[in-house]
């Protein structure tokens, strides 16, 4: 899926959401245990709840690796079932020598048909550029995370600036808004603003918001761009909304409170919609 495409999907649905399905066979409803893929019923329900409020999917590779090759399966399964149209992201957090990341980067986008991956920028620019190079394709560079250990390093000096600023400027230099994108954590509140005067034109794939507390209404008024240019990623706050016979209505349910609130900032900013 191209820019273009994805903002008129935007403008279409009047969401920003993504879906993160970072399904967890400890956390599942019990009642979908006896399906010869629990992991995929459970996923298949929510995208049917969910499919016409959000603009995105993103598995989280962890979730499904854990479980060996069934979980590749499932995975596939997942990844299949996602309706064309809808922009999907394969969490995975990738990065290696060139070499490598090749193989990366074609288990991804040609094996498994992702419209995009997300990469460690830590090996530098041989380790980013394969996955740059294929085209109509995303690499969702991490930027500045939500977590606690951003500190550890993304958020120490670096010379004269930090080491997060380092990474999305010189990573700007190796794509363009057309097929690289930064993951900016919604927890960091006091950097969200400066970061879109950085990167004013690539989307922006935020999560953090639900479990880990971030704001949606901080993120929307302090980071979109005229073409929205943000994609916020709610998992557990959507998946695991419910946890019985009617998990997929309470996925919905949560899922729709998050659009509602998204299409009013929509309306509200000078989006270029
Ligand atoms: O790359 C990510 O998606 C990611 C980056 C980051 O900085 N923080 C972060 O939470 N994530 C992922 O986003 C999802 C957040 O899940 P919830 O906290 O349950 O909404 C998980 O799949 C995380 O692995």
């Amino acid at each position: 899926m191209n820019r273009q495409e994805l903002v008129n999907l935007i403008k279409e649905k009047q969401s920003y959401l993504c879906v993160g399905l970072d399904t967890d066979m400890q956390k599942i409803p019990k009642h979908l245990l006896s399906h010869a893929d629990p992991v995929f019923a459970f996923n298949k329900a929510i995208i049917d709840a969910t499919k016409d409020l959000c603009v995105a999917y993103k598995i989280n590779t962890a979730f499904y690796e854990c479980m060996g090759i069934r979980g590749w399966e499932s995975l596939q399964r997942t990844v299949e079932y996602i309706p064309s149209g809808i922009f999907t992201i394969a969490d995975a957090k990738r990065g290696d020598i060139g070499n490598t990341s090749t193989q990366y980067a074609k288990t991804f986008f040609d094996t498994y048909k992702f419209d995009s991956v997300t990469v460690a920028p830590y090996m530098g620019k041989d380790s980013v550029l394969p996955f740059l190079q294929f085209p109509e394709k995303w690499t969702i560079l991490l930027g500045l995370t939500s977590n606690e250990g951003s500190q550890d390093f993304q958020l120490q000096q670096a010379g004269d600036e930090l080491l997060f600023e380092k990474v999305i400027k010189t990573a700007m230099e190796w794509g363009t808004p057309d097929n690289l994108m930064f993951v900016v954590g919604a927890t960091q509140s006091a950097q969200l603003g400066y970061i879109r005067k950085m990167a004013p034109d690539n989307f922006f794939l935020v999560p953090g918001v639900g479990a880990q507390g971030g704001s949606l209404q901080e993120i929307s008024t302090q980071a979109m761009n005229k073409d929205c240019g943000l994609l916020v990623n709610v998992s557990r706050g959507i998946i695991y909304a419910g946890n019985g016979e009617d998990f997929a209505t309470d996925a919905r349910n949560a899922a729709l409170q998050y659009q509602q609130e998204m299409a009013t900032y929509l309306n509200q900013t000078t989006v270029s919609l």
